[in-house]
């Protein structure tokens, strides 16, 4: 119930369209983001970590094209509450690029 409650009460203030961009358009991190963990036991892998990403995503865009199929509609930006904030189901369409 605690955790439920803190989850809601910091999400609140998250915007999900622009959710690390302040009304000026300038980068922030909402203290809420906080995928590695914070303090004492943070994730020892958080640099590894996040160059894997980089590597792994830009790989992704590299290679295929990502677009709706076509009758579906624009993902939901809405998250799913639970133990963390998940997407709502969506479609992609996933064509390699030439
Ligand atoms: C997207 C990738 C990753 C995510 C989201 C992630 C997230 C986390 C989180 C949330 C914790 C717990 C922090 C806490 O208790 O406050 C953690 C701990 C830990 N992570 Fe990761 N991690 C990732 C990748 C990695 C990698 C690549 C390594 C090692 C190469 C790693 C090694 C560890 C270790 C050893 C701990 C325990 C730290 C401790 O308790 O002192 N993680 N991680």
């Amino acid at each position: 119930m605690f955790v439920k409650h803190l989850i809601i009460k910091h999400a609140s203030f998250v915007n999900f369209t622009e959710r690390f961009l302040d009304s000026s358009g300038k980068r922030v991190t909402p203290g809420s983001f906080l995928p590695f963990g914070a303090g004492p036991r943070v994730c020892v892998g958080e640099s590894l970590a996040r160059i894997e990403l980089f590597l792994f995503a830009s790989r992704l865009l590299q290679r295929f094209h990502f677009s709706v199929p076509p009758g579906a509609s624009l993902p939901d930006l809405q998250g799913r509450f639970g133990v963390v904030l998940q997407p709502q189901r969506y479609s992609v369409r996933v064509t390699p690029r030439h």
